[in-house]
């Protein structure tokens, strides 16, 4: 038989053991979504104890992650690597997801039609949720939470960079899990961190219900070539800060500010500044020296105004840094404004800055991304952050679901009709 390079790929390595955990998570998930609210909850609180309690497990796991893993970029090692306050936030975030209220089997709408016919729309969980994330091991016990409060049995095939953190993490909350009488295999690990396992994983076809790929544009690719599972897309973040020519110009700089370099390399960090050119004299000099040693590269006008900008090519419009370096052009309208983002967003997170109610609602109308903010950073666009308890990433899709997933993302909805003999004529 002729194959594929890629499916020859798949078959060396072992598809079987991660078909495995996944099975094993399949089988469990009935158990779960029948398990009432209160055990859910019960699971969680308890995870978060285990995950205190390996406190130092976790440490020295993360040690070995971060002295294995090589060519890091900073914004890789930030997070890759833990500390005391990263664990105590890690189950604080668990915590804060069995606080919040219970999605299962609740109510959407319901109905009666005029033959009696009683209608309802009830939220149920996805069932089985793959996720493959990036080298940041919180996201391993914000999945499991976030996935085990909603009914769901949970895949995680996190970094290879993380794989020893990971284990640790995913065991703490396993244990979590069984002391309330839940199966453990309720929360799988892929071991094996190739790419081609990664791969081999995607193709679980009636095991995986959803799969969440959280990553750069490589991640993508590889999905929209091998998936064979239905998927929602947490895709990377071209975002970009509009400074409009009325805005607050205080606020402007503290927005911008905190959007490019309070933590430059997530996805939710703006890459581009656009700024009006009625504003843009007073605004971008000042703005210029804020920011300090980050980046500036800039178009010609841009540049006129702050003599250290390098020039934008443009390249530049489309690149996500995850760095501190910053893109800055000069626009001559709001229009101008939504035009270059409508060319270049990725689809994550988009700001204006401005005074005026009717350019924030056109922008707000107008420009299609997960998440619009109206004078306010793009650093807002995370699940902690916007009430969801956690985030099992942002996607950067339409359909399902868009922005930062919670609970709710997790579920979809079922119709119960109950009847009395009813028979269609
Ligand atoms: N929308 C969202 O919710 C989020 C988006 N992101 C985006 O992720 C990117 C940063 O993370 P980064 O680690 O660089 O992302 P990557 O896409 O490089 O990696 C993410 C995960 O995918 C795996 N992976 C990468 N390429 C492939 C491939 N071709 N085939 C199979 N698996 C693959 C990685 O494995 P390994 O590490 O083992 O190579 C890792 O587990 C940014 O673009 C950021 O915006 C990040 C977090 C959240
Ligand atoms: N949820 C995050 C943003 C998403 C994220 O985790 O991004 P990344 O640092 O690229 O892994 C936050 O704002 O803290």
């Amino acid at each position: 038989m002729i194959q594929s390079v890629e499916q020859a790929q798949v078959d060396r390595v072992d598809a079987r053991a991660i078909e495995a955990v996944a099975v094993a998570a399949r089988a469990a998930q009935p158990q779960l979504a029948a398990a009432p609210g209160e055990q859910r909850r019960a699971a969680l609180l308890a995870a978060a104890r285990e995950l205190r309690a390996s406190r130092a497990a976790i440490l020295e796991a993360n040690e070995r992650d971060v002295a294995d893993a090589v060519d890091l970029t900073s914004a890789q090692r930030d997070r890759l690597r833990l500390d005391d306050a990263r664990i105590e936030q890690m189950a604080q975030g668990v915590e804060a997801v069995a606080a919040q209220p219970d999605v299962v089997g609740r109510v959407v709408d319901g109905w009666t039609l005029p033959n009696g016919l009683r209608v309802r729309r009830v939220r149920v969980p996805l069932g089985v949720v793959g996720v493959i994330y990036e080298n940041r091991p919180n996201v391993t016990a914000d999945a499991a939470a976030l996935a085990l409060a909603s009914g769901n049995a949970i895949v995680l095939r996190g970094s290879s960079q993380a794989l020893a953190s990971n284990r640790v993490i995913r065991g703490a909350i396993a244990r979590g899990v069984a002391s309330v009488g839940l199966p453990e295999a309720l929360v799988g690990l892929v071991e094996d961190t190739s790419r081609e396992g990664a791969r081999a994983f995607m193709r679980l076809e009636g095991i995986i219900d959803v799969l969440v790929p959280r990553g750069g544009p490589g991640l993508l690719r590889a999905v929209r070539d091998e998936a064979r599972v239905p998927v929602i897309i947490d895709g990377d973040g071209n975002c970009h800060v509009y400074v409009d020519r009325a805005a607050d110009l205080a606020k402007a700089a503290a927005i911008v500010e905190n959007a490019k370099l309070q933590r430059p390399g997530v996805c939710n960090a703006a890459e581009t500044l656009l700024v009006h050119a009625a504003v843009a004299d007073e605004f971008l000099p000042q703005l210029a020296e804020r920011l300090g040693s980050c980046e500036l590269r800039g178009d010609e006008r841009t540049r006129a105004l702050v003599p250290r900008a390098l020039p934008a090519t443009a390249a530049d419009w489309e690149t996500e840094y995850l760095a501190p370096i910053l893109a800055v052009r000069v626009v001559d309208t709001l229009e101008d404004a939504i035009a270059h983002i409508r060319r270049y967003s990725s689809g994550h997170s988009e700001a204006i800055v401005t005074e005026d109610l009717a350019a924030a609602t056109r922008f707000t109308g107008e420009v299609d991304a997960a998440a619009v903010l109206v004078n306010a950073s793009t650093r807002f666009v995370d699940g902690g952050q916007l009430g969801f308890g956690a985030e099992i990433g942002i996607s950067t899709q339409k359909l399902h679901w868009r922005g930062p997933m919670g609970t709710e993302a997790l579920t979809s909805v079922k119709l119960v009709i109950w009847g009395d003999g009813h028979v269609r004529t």
